[in-house]
């Protein structure tokens, strides 16, 4: 389903309000952002500027105030509830900070399950879990892996339904210096090799090296560049 013209995320001067009244945050503000398949683009910035709420109306799990939301050409913020929910799971996959995992599940049905609730029951579990160097680790539950490898499973769940488009919230928060280079060269490697696009918040600069592009978020606005340490 993937062509390479249309970009896989396109936010368009989205504006997003939280609270109400004194309490009235302007989360996002006026933010727009390109990604193309195949692009890996970074978000940092500091805590509260509005990077989770980016991740958030990306994923179609909130809809901007203002402003325009397409994955993969379509306009998400024009679906209705049940559309939003059945294009999510079929077009977007989602990277969380622990992997996220359900614990009596192998790795492969881990997978699996991801597959049905997509509408794939044809899920080439294999294939998926090699692609991440866990073919090895099928029949392994989250409790005998160790952080890095339960991440590297919740990559390739979030591959499942060949998404256009991968968000990942902070990959490198529960590892080491050497497996959260490890995870975010595999992310780099499946935006480059499976051409998805990825988008992934971190507060991790020092992996920001494998990233195509890195944008700021300040009160949030989103810059175009940010300074690698
Ligand atoms: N439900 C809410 N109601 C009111 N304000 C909110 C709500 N959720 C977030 N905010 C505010 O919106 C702004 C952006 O929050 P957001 O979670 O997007 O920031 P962030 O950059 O992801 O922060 P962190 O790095 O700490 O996760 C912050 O000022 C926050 O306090």
């Amino acid at each position: 389903m993937n062509d390479y013209t249309t970009p896989s995320l396109e936010i368009t001067d989205a504006v997003l309000e939280l609270g109400d009244g004194e309490s009235l945050v302007r989360a996002l503000d006026e933010v727009s952002l390109t990604v193309m398949p195949g692009e890996f683009a970074a978000i940092v910035g500091p805590s509260g500027s509005g990077k989770s709420s980016l991740l958030a109306i990306a994923g179609a799990m909130a809809r901007p105030d203002r402003g325009t939301v397409r994955v993969h050409g379509t306009d998400v913020s024009k679906l209705s509830k049940s559309a939003t929910t059945r294009f999510r799971l079929r077009n977007i996959g989602f990277v969380f900070q622990s992997g996220n995992l359900i614990p009596s599940l192998t790795a492969a049905d881990q997978l699996r399950l991801a597959g049905r609730l997509a509408g794939d029951r044809h899920v080439d579990v294999e294939t998926l879990l090699d692609s991440v160097g866990m073919a090895h680790r099928a029949k392994h539950r989250p409790g005998q892996l160790s952080g890095g490898e339960r991440q590297r499973v919740g990559i390739a769940r979030a591959l499942v339904n060949t998404p256009s488009l991968l968000l990942v919230d902070e990959p490198t928060a529960a590892l080491d210096r050497q497996r959260g280079h490890e995870v975010v060269a595999l992310l780099a490697d499946r935006a480059h090799n499976a051409n998805v696009a990825v988008v992934m918040v971190t507060h991790d600069r020092e992996v920001l090296e494998h990233c195509d592009r890195i944008f700021e978020m300040v009160d949030g606005r989103l810059g175009a560049h940010a300074l690698v340490n």
